[in-house]
């Protein structure tokens, strides 16, 4: 049997055993395979699709925005809309080919946009050019993935289930778990909380399907096994996501209504140019970054300047992006001398 196929057996027995305490290990078990299977799909053809034309794009600005979708919902005239950019756009699917980027400039900050071909379901497993696009998305700071308002649902669960299976979590942050592989020692299991959809024997029976005997395990918040079982798998990437309906000028007003008001969700117009300014708010709130304006004493700041940041971005982080050397020159003087400098 190939891995596809496995992998399609594993999913079939899970979506078919009842969800309750009498399965709970055997559906542990099953889960563990699967995430190791889909590794073994991904890894081997890795270099094979970072060869030849992959969409090795630079990094640029500030930040980076990756637009994901089916085909033909709008991707490349929103980024020919928001940018200075032209990314060609028509009625028929495939009409990118590869990737574009483009700059928004928002609030002194420069956004780099990127449009991408478009992706379909299997998309993971490299039909089109699916796993090139998933690459480039592993890359960003945001993902939009943007949606034809008139095609229902089921686009964003296709396209969530496509980038969940290799390891993108969109709109989650990385389970609490402390966990360290040992030498010796057996497996050593905690928790600071109550745990309601984890055991300890579920732990372990997980860690023996990663050959996994001698570890620190400790529980921090009340995972899933899905959640324990990305901390042992790792390289997951967390990333926040904006859910886009475009084209809302197709649809009712009840409808429009209704999408507008699911979670991590905004509604827009590409073609009538509606609600861009609201999602351009959105997407600078999920990108969370910080500008910080520098002064002379005695002078009102200069806010046509700004100096962006990640959130969590430290003193340091700030000297280094105003000159080199200023950081090591900062720590040196005593403190309310520094302080001085940044009254
Ligand atoms: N009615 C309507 N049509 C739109 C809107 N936005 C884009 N379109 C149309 O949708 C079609 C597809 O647009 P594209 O920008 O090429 O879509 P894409 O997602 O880049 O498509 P691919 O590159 O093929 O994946 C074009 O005919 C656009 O004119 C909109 O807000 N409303
Ligand atoms: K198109
Ligand atoms: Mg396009």
């Amino acid at each position: 049997m190939g891995i596809l196929e496995k992998i399609s057996e594993i999913e079939k027995e899970i979506a078919r055993t009842q969800k309750n305490k009498a399965t709970e290990y055997h559906l542990g078990l099953l889960k563990a395979k699967l995430a190791k299977y889909r590794a073994q799909l991904l890894e081997p053809s890795k270099s094979a699709s970072s060869k030849g034309e992959g969409f090795d794009v630079m990094k640029s600005g500030d930040a980076r925005v990756a637009l994901i979708g089916f085909p033909s919902v709008g991707k490349s005239t929103f980024l020919s809309l928001m940018t200075s950019t032209a990314s060609e756009a028509a009625s028929y699917e495939f009409t990118t080919l590869t990737c574009i980027p483009g700059v928004i400039e928002y609030k002194g900050a420069n956004i780099q946009l990127l449009d991408l071909p478009g992706i379909i379901e299997g998309a993971a497993q490299g039909k089109g050019r699916g796993r090139q696009v998933i690459a480039v998305a592993r890359t960003a700071d945001v993902v939009i993935m943007m949606l034809d308002a008139t095609k229902g649902e089921v686009q964003r669960s296709l396209l969530e289930k496509e980038l969940e299976s290799v390891g993108i979590r969109l709109n989650k942050h990385k389970p609490n778990i402390y966990f360290k592989p040992k030498k010796g020692g057996g497996i050593s299991f905690n928790s600071t909380v109550t745990l309601t959809q984890c055991s300890e024997k579920l732990v372990q029976l997980i860690l023996h399907e990663y050959k996994i005997f001698n570890a620190e395990v400790l529980f921090r918040e009340d995972c899933s096994p899905d959640e324990f079982i990305d901390v042992i798998v790792g390289n997951r990437v967390y990333m926040p996501c904006l859910y886009v309906y475009n084209k809302i000028d197709q649809i009712s007003m009840e409808e429009v209504d209704r999408l507008a008001r699911k979670p991590n969700s905004v509604v827009i117009s590409c073609g009538m140019k509606l609600n861009l300014d609201y999602l351009l708010e959105m997407l600078w709130e999920y990108l969370a970054l910080t500008c910080i304006y520098t002064k002379k004493r005695g002078q009102r700041p200069d806010f046509s300047d700004a100096i962006i940041l990640r959130k969590g971005a430290s003193v340091e982080h700030v000297c280094h992006r105003i000159h080199r050397s200023l950081a090591s020159q900062f720590k040196a003087p005593a403190p309310s001398t520094a302080r001085s400098g940044w009254a």
